[in-house]
């Protein structure tokens, strides 16, 4: 695994929580995106290496909808950045870890994802990003 690519953070109402996440930086977010198939809406700020995401479910079948609705608002996943998103599926499956979906999907801002199951992660829902390449 290269970095910490992203902190996911699981909001109710995305552009209070722009504000908010706004004055505490002092900047703006650099993308705002629609990732139909989580039924989510993001907003990326860039804090040095790694990004913060925000998450805002866009209806209520939306894993962000369930889990504010099962813990409230707040940091929902840590993403990590790899090399080969299919390599690293295969190792950690290898090792013990359980992949909630068996193969890369489309993620925001230009990645492939894959998610690892928070039960076998010490309860920390783990993602797994590799950049698209043009
Ligand atoms: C892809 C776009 C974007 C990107 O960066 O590219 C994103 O990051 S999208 C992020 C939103 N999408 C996902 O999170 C997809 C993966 N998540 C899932 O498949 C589910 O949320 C899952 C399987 C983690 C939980 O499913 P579900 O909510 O249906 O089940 P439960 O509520 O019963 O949860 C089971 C168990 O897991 C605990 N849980 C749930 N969510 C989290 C979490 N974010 N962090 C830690 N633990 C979590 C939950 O409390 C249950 O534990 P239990 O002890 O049984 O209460
Ligand atoms: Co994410």
């Amino acid at each position: 695994m290269l970095k910490v690519e992203h902190i996911g953070i699981a909001v109710k109402n995305m552009e209070s929580a722009n504000s908010l996440f706004g004055k505490l930086f002092n900047i703006e977010p650099y993308k705002l995106e629609k990732v139909e198939s989580e039924g989510v809406s993001t907003s990326f700020f860039k804090m040095g290496e790694t990004k913060i995401e925000l998450l805002e479910a866009e209806n209520e079948d939306s894993a962000i909808a369930k889990f504010i609705a099962k813990k409230g608002e707040g940091i929902h996943h840590i993403a990590y950045e790899v090399e080969d998103i299919e390599a690293e599926m295969k190792r950690l499956e290898s090792e013990g870890f359980q992949l909630i979906n068996k193969a890369p999907k489309k993620g925001a801002d230009n990645k492939m994802v894959c998610f690892l199951h928070p039960k076998t992660t010490n309860g920390v829902l783990v993602e797994l990003c590799q950049e698209i390449k043009s």
